[in-house]
């Protein structure tokens, strides 16, 4: 990747942040060998009828590249429950509450974190550091601070957002609590998590290694966010940067879905499949059917959640870049072992602990759905959370 294409897709973290160079769709071809078709038209950011039948077409049939993958549980049918859930039985609250925007000025924002220090920093990622504090009513917050070469993308992103995102509140969806935007200054402040990001605790750095059960748990939970995001906001929201380092977990091992720099509500209208946008994310977790034609869709969040959820069981990241040339891509190797019908290679090696093969087969079946290249393979988070549930009650079983 030469230094235009990395300013573009964002040095540390791996975000796309324009427009997406060919080498990255070259970097998906290599995943899936049906995006070698380039991409078409521009992206022009507005809403468009897709399919006519709502929110979440289905496939009617096989793609038209379905035989490049012939027996592959990428070409699963979707789950055949497709009963609306209520809000209710998922524990999500469809009411939204009318939550005052946080009050708080830039001087009082200096004055808790006691001007930035080195002290009250928390961490660092591609957009800036964050930064740990109370509010006056002793609630703790973490405020992430743009570095000034970001304003102009968190600005134009974010901005049209905010408003919408703070009125969100779900136990597996870090608050957004307010946002400060003044000429030297954007910062961002959210509830504070805890106890790390997922990705700290696969690899091991905050401790002991997580269980199976407790993955299950992590990836139900953030099932869970995501569904609510999609299904019972005020309108259906689109996260975009869904992966590990995205997601915090607390002190009893509850998953939060963080970072909602890159959310944009998605489809509003009967019969609008997806929003036509520019790219964002990060490399590796990104829906291949929308770098390929710029439309975006809630499926994109369940590749990206399939992307995470082979992640969560194998403990290996998206892109291994030090491993064998075979192995690098993790989806790649983790279809071809479970292909070859050698799924205990797959588990993450740290984890000893018994895993039913059936339970291991039916959790990476649907990890290879969710990120299935074209959308209309793919299951709807609901249908992700039924299938969890199931997988779980069959596990404790
Ligand atoms: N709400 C939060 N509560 C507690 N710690 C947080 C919170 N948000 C971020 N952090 C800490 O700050 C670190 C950096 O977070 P940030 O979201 O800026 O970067 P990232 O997600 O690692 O990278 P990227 O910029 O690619 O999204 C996290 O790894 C985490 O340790």
């Amino acid at each position: 990747m030469n230094e235009k294409e990395i300013s573009k897709v964002g040095a540390q973290s791996g975000h796309f942040l324009m427009a997406v160079p060919d080498s990255v769709i070259m970097f998906y071809s290599y995943i899936f060998p049906c995006l070698a078709s380039k991409r078409g038209g521009e992206a022009e950011d507005s809403l468009h009828g897709g399919s006519s039948s709502g929110h979440w077409p289905e496939s009617p049939g096989p793609s038209p590249t379905a035989g490049r993958f012939h027996d592959s549980p990428l070409r699963t049918p979707p789950s055949p429950l497709r009963a609306p859930l209520s809000p209710y039985r998922l524990n999500l609250s469809p009411q939204q509450s009318r939550k005052e925007p946080l009050n708080i000025t830039l001087s009082q924002i200096y004055k808790i974190t006691q001007n930035f220090s080195k002290d009250h920093m928390i961490g660092e990622g591609g957009f800036g550091s964050v930064y740990k504090a109370e509010l006056s009513n002793g609630q703790i917050v973490a405020i992430k601070r743009a570095k000034k070469e970001k304003f102009g993308a968190l600005r134009s992103e974010f901005r049209n957002e905010v408003a919408l995102l703070t009125q969100i509140e779900h136990k597996n969806l870090v608050q957004l609590l307010g946002y400060i935007d003044e000429a030297n200054e954007q910062l961002i402040i959210t509830e504070y998590v805890p106890n790390g990001t997922l990705r700290e605790h696969l690899d091991g750095t905050r401790g002991g290694i997580l269980k199976f059960s407790q993955r299950l748990g992590i990836a139900i939970d953030i099932a869970h966010g995501l569904t609510y995001l999609h299904n019972y906001a005020e309108k259906p929201i689109i996260h975009r940067d869904v992966k590990s380092s995205n997601i915090m977990l607390t002190n009893t091992l509850g998953a939060k879905v963080a970072d909602f720099g890159f959310a944009r509500t998605g489809p509003t209208k009967e019969g609008q499949s997806h929003v036509s946008t520019n790219i964002k994310g990060t490399a590796g977790y990104v829906d291949p059917d929308y770098l390929r034609t710029f439309h975006l869709s809630p499926k994109s969040d369940v590749f990206s959640f399939g992307i995470l959820l082979l992640e969560i069981i194998s403990g290996r990241r998206p892109v291994e870049i030090t491993r064998a040339k075979e192995e690098k891509i993790t989806i790649r190797w983790a279809f071809s072992k479970y292909d070859e019908g050698h799924n205990r290679e797959i588990l993450d090696p740290q984890l000893h602990e018994e895993v039913p093969d059936e339970v291991l087969r039916r959790i990476l079946s649907l990890a290879f759905q969710c990120a299935a290249p074209y959308r209309r393979d793919r299951p709807n988070m609901r249908e992700v959370c039924e299938q969890l549930w199931k997988i779980r009650k069959d596990y404790n079983a």
